[in-house]
């Protein structure tokens, strides 16, 4: 079983290339994000306590976030193993995510990040929310707060991984096929 958190700045292509990944290696997908959104749009208690925090582009609460992310995992018993995307975002929730799956006997494969540059996001981000139809990406002072929250909040765990030699950076800028190639490469050494 290989568990695998795929790390990146909103709109460093994460939910796209998962859906790549997740059929390749046979891997379960949960994305917080999309988790959420889900919860929203059927106006679930979950939903209406989550937007609160989503429109504003600040993070959900931790206790919240991980109590839904271990149900998700729960859902999932016959899993061959899990692309978490968008999880862990805070040192709290990485800690919870391996003591949750050290009580399975799993533990965290790798992490690989998805690195690109700012700018080229908040454009992307922006061109999204065109059509994407999410309050959170049409409006850049929420898209700036997201990036702050992702300093401030997620940037630290590349440093708890790195400590545990579980650590991976691919280049995020390209086609989507190239990073997708990229991508595959580091999988296959898992
Ligand atoms: N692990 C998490 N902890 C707290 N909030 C989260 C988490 N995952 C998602 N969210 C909430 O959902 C929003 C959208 O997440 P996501 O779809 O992953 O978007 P992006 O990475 O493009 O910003 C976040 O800005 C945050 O409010």
């Amino acid at each position: 079983m290989i568990n695998i958190v795929l790390f990146g700045k909103p709109g460093a292509g994460k939910g796209t290339q998962a859906e790549f990944l997740k059929e390749k290696y046979n891997l379960t997908h949960l994305s917080t994000g999309d988790i959420f959104r889900f919860n929203i749009k059927n106006d679930t208690d979950l939903g209406k306590l989550a937007k609160t925090y989503m429109d504003k582009g600040d993070l959900v609460p931790d206790e919240v976030t991980i109590q839904m992310l271990q149900s998700e995992v729960d859902k999932n018993p016959q899993s061959a193993g899990f692309l978490f995307d968008g999880f862990p975002r805070t040192l709290a929730q990485a800690d919870a995510l391996d003591q949750f799956l050290a009580s399975k006997g799993q533990s965290i494969t790798a992490t690989v990040a998805l690195e690109a540059d700012d700018n080229i996001l908040v454009a992307r981000l922006l061109e999204r929310g065109k059509t994407s139809g999410r309050p959170d990406d049409q409006d850049e002072e929420k898209i700036r707060n997201r990036y702050d929250e992702y300093n401030q909040k997620t940037a630290q765990l590349m440093d708890y991984y790195k400590a545990q030699g579980k650590f991976h950076a691919v280049d995020g800028i390209g086609t989507i096929a190239e990073v997708t190639e990229r991508l595959t490469a580091v999988f296959d050494t898992f």
